[in-house]
């Protein structure tokens, strides 16, 4: 008899091109998604050894951190930094026969955001990206990995990775979510309670009534903070839902090879009996809407919950780490989370910068007013995003609303082009990251979802969205 594999056991064994005696692998990497950022040296190290990229076809590139997203980027970037990284790409993706898309094709958006929407991301694939929230992909059921530049330029001239079979973790969500309460709060809560070393040296499948009844953007969602947990990579099962988001994408698989793709993706399961190496379990049904208040994705709170107090923490090191966060925050503890004011707002990232985000937003800010004092922004993942946004009037809802609509990219999920803070500005935003310094120079972030990031544009500060509106 066979042994009980999980979903990661199965891809793994798939891939397998090699196994040496003390445990390293050698994996085939079905897909490999390029940008601009840590690309470059790759490209070079190449062009030095006199190499080609093995397969071009299963590769695809595109720029996304450091676009700028004003109207008119289509004149060209002015940033020096930026234009050379994009310039960069352009050329490599010419010289290595390699499919690209720039600033002005309306595929382009942010790589984790395009993959899915071309088809090119698959259930049961390798995929690669030097970029760390490559996790997203495994919403799909395929084995995504974040790698680093010299492991980019070698599946560049391989087509494999060098890898160590990782540790089997399963996160169990059951129940059904509150209203108001989403994928994103489902994900900050698990790393509020595993804490962002607590994934450390596994791969988390995510299973359970909860994960099953989110859209493939939910799912996504999920899978993209994995890495903010710690864990290697992130794995949902595919099931209906995945195969409707994929039907009829221009990559996916037709007629017959839709039919076989079926029956093998129908394979990817984790078998009955199957061990993990840790079980988290959690109810979604108990979940409210979640907001960051330190500097690490680990520090979130109820938003009917008041700023926690570090004194409070026993262990030393972690107690001073905390008292460094909230300082860097400006915040006092026993604040309530509705009291605290924010000066912007940032909806957009391939955290949430997906169709589905925004609407939940648009649904949050229809007829209402961004408050004078905020910035606001929405800026889509990818140009088919904005796209499809245009055509169901959703730019029309957040313009009358105050809030600046945007061309696709990264944008202020991080400051690598002109989207950021001001020093001390705080922000409520969609992203992935509160880092210190992540949104620009003594930025301060506050993690929320699409609808709370939105009704704190219109009120000022956080709100519970279950009590939206009031009156
Ligand atoms: C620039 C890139 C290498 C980086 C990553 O790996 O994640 C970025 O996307 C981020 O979110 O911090
Ligand atoms: S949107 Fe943010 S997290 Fe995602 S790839 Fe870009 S910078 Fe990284």
């Amino acid at each position: 008899m066979t042994k009980a594999r999980t979903l990661y056991d199965k891809i793994f064994d798939d891939h397998l091109v090699d196994q040496q005696d003390d445990g390293t692998c050698l994996l085939y990497i079905d897909r490999h998604l390029v940008h601009e950022v840590t690309s470059p040296q790759a490209f070079e190290g190449l062009r030095m050894a006199s190499r080609d990229v093995r397969h071009p076809e299963k590769t695809l590139a595109v720029v996304d951190h450091n676009v700028p997203t004003s109207p008119d980027r289509k004149f060209g970037i002015k940033n020096e930094e930026s234009r050379i990284q994009v310039d960069a790409l352009a050329k490599n993706a010419a010289d290595f026969g390699i499919e690209y898309y720039d600033a002005n094709d309306e595929r382009q958006g942010i790589v984790h955001i395009v993959g899915p929407e071309q088809g090119f991301t698959l259930p049961g694939m390798t995929i690669v990206c030097g970029d760390s929230h490559t996790s997203t992909h495994g919403a799909f059921g395929a084995l995504a990995h974040g790698i680093g530049t010299s492991e980019v330029e070698h599946v560049l001239a391989t087509q494999t990775l060098i890898q160590r079979r990782a540790k089997n973790m399963l996160i169990q969500v059951d129940g059904a979510l509150p209203a108001g309460v989403t994928a994103k709060d489902i994900i900050l809560a698990i790393i509020g309670e595993i804490g962002t070393a607590g994934g450390t040296g596994h791969v988390m499948e995510y299973a359970g009534e909860a994960i099953r009844a989110l859209s493939m953007e939910g799912r996504m969602t999920v899978c993209n903070m994995s890495i903010e947990g710690g864990a290697r990579a992130g794995l949902i099962a595919p099931d209906e839902t995945t195969y409707a988001y994929i039907k009829d994408r221009p990559r996916a698989p037709k007629g017959d090879a839709w039919e076989k793709a079926l029956a093998y993706w129908d394979s990817l399961r984790t078998d009955e009996g199957a061990e993990y190496d840790r079980i988290v379990r959690l109810d979604a049904a108990n979940l409210p809407p979640i907001v960051t208040w330190g500097s690490s994705p680990e520090d979130v709170i109820s938003v009917t919950g008041v700023v926690p107090n570090p004194d409070d923490i026993a262990e030393e090191t972690k107690r001073i780490s905390k008292k460094r966060a909230l300082e860097y925050m400006g915040l006092t503890p026993g604040t309530k989370i509705t009291d605290i004011a924010v000066d912007r707002v940032f909806i957009g990232s391939c955290t949430n910068g997906r169709i589905e985000d925004l609407r939940e937003a648009a649904k949050v800010a229809e007829g209402q007013k961004v408050k004078d004092s905020v910035n606001a922004m929405i800026v889509p993942g990818s140009g088919l995003v904005k796209a499809q946004a245009e055509a169901e009037g959703l730019d029309k809802i957040f313009k009358a609303a105050g809030f600046d609509w945007r061309e696709p990219g990264c944008s202020m999920c991080l400051a690598m082009n002109d989207d950021r803070l001001k020093p001390g500005e705080r922000c409520a935003s969609t992203s992935n990251r509160n880092f210190e310094g992540r949104q620009g120079f003594k930025g301060r972030t506050h993690l929320v979802s699409p609808s709370m990031a939105a009704a704190a544009a219109i009120a000022g500060h956080f709100v519970d969205i279950r009590e939206w509106p009031k009156g």
